[in-house]
């Protein structure tokens, strides 16, 4: 049988510096674990703009459909920022995510015992925190139609629709019941049914689906009364259902909740493919950093965490995504920090290779 293959795409910003440590990650893999994977490479965002003169070329999107996993940076950054908005780098993890249909993209926050000093919350507040953000990512605001900037009258309008049908709430909906089986049985679906209709169908097709899911104690909340909440009490929460945009801010409000933006990881995850693995597709929460590109400054334990998570979801290794994931919990646990994750008295910086380095020795050691 051939190996399972991975599609690495970097980016730009420090996405090439945090893969970089993934890949020391996937080397060791191989080496100790015996786990081969056919490892390609290729371009996105800006990185891919600057070669083909768009974010995405047609033949790595083709790589992409075909591959068991994408691995993928960050994309955009300054040097993009006046591109029309057609080609803007973004556009092209916007296309991946579409054209493999990944519609479940999970986010999972959790507090590490080392770290819960580094939330910007009081400590008792986010200790062992663990919750799943579950964000539905192929529609929403984000693709439906009408969009652009338009001439009505005497000034422009820019325009973006929220659009949800029912079976896209459904698959979504679906996922996250799923999760909340395997983790506490506790669902809370966050929209705004009391001023969007997208918001009241999102409840209703929820509702419905919690049918098939006696087991999961299923809640509705407000997103903006969500936010809050997040600050407040996270610990209330186990599995959240969201949308895309809703999703995308929440998640980024977690983050913190961790200690760092630069913790986050992520899995998008689309339909069964014919081998039975998911489409699937995975990245840091965070984005490109451009102001701590080239620096040796980037937080590579976001994308490192997220190769666990193409090891659980995509390669049924879940034994070896708890040993990498207990392998990051060790080096916090022994006090190494790289610079987004300073404060203690007494403690140096390192950089994003030596984090990388003293990850790979961390599994060396559960060996
Ligand atoms: N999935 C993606 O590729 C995403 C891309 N972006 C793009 O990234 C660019 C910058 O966006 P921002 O709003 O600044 O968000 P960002 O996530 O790149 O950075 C926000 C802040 O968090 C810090 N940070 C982020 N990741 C870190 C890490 N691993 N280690 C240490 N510190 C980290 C940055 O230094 C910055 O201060 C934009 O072009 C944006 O469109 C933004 C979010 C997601
Ligand atoms: C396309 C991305 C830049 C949007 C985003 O911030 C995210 O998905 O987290
Ligand atoms: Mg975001």
């Amino acid at each position: 049988m051939s190996n399972p293959s991975i599609l690495i795409l970097p980016g730009d910003g420090i996405g090439p510096e945090v893969m970089a440590e993934v890949r020391k990650v996937i080397g060791w893999y191989g080496e100790k674990r015996d786990l081969q994977f056919d490892v390609s490479e290729d371009l996105v965002g800006g990185a891919a703009y600057d070669v083909h003169g768009k974010p995405l070329s047609d033949e790595t999107m083709a790589k992409a459909q075909e591959v068991d996993a994408v691995l993928l940076g960050a994309v955009g950054g300054p040097k993009y920022d006046d591109l029309d908005f057609s080609v803007k780098p973004e556009r092209g993890l916007l296309r991946l995510r579409k054209e493999m249909d990944l519609y479940s993209n999970l986010r999972p926050a959790q507090c590490f015992d080392a770290l819960a000093d580094f939330s910007s919350l009081k400590k008792d507040i986010v200790a062992g925190l663990d919750i799943m953000i579950v964000r539905e990512l192929t529609s929403g605001v984000y693709f439906g139609e009408p969009r652009g900037i338009f001439k009505e009258g005497n000034e422009r309008v820019g325009i973006n629709t929220q659009r949800y049908t029912e079976s896209e709430i459904e698959r979504a909906a679906r996922s996250a019941f799923e999760l909340a089986m395997r983790r506490n049985k506790k669902l809370c679906s966050m929209e705004k049914a009391n001023v969007m209709e997208s918001g009241i169908l999102w409840r209703e097709v929820t509702t419905r689906v919690s049918a098939d899911y006696p087991e999961v104690e299923l809640s509705h909340m407000y997103a903006d009364n969500g936010a809050m909440q997040l600050v407040r009490a996270p610990k209330q929460f186990d599995v959240i259902l969201t949308d895309n945009l809703f999703g995308d801010i929440l998640s980024d409000c977690a983050a913190m909740l961790t200690g760092s933006l630069g913790m986050l990881p992520s899995a998008s995850l689309g339909a069964p493919m014919a081998n039975g693995r998911p489409k699937a597709l995975y990245e840091p929460v965070h984005g490109s950093a451009p102001d701590i590109t080239g620096q040796g400054k980037a937080n590579p334990i976001a994308c490192i965490l997220s190769f666990a998570m193409a090891l659980r979801y995509s390669f049924d290794q879940g034994s070896e995504a708890d040993r990498l994931e207990a392998a990051v919990e060790q080096v916090l646990a022994d006090g190494h920090r790289t610079a987004d994750l300073l404060g203690e008295e007494g403690v140096s910086p390192i950089s994003t290779s030596e984090m990388g380095d003293v990850i790979v020795a961390a599994l060396d050691a559960s060996l």
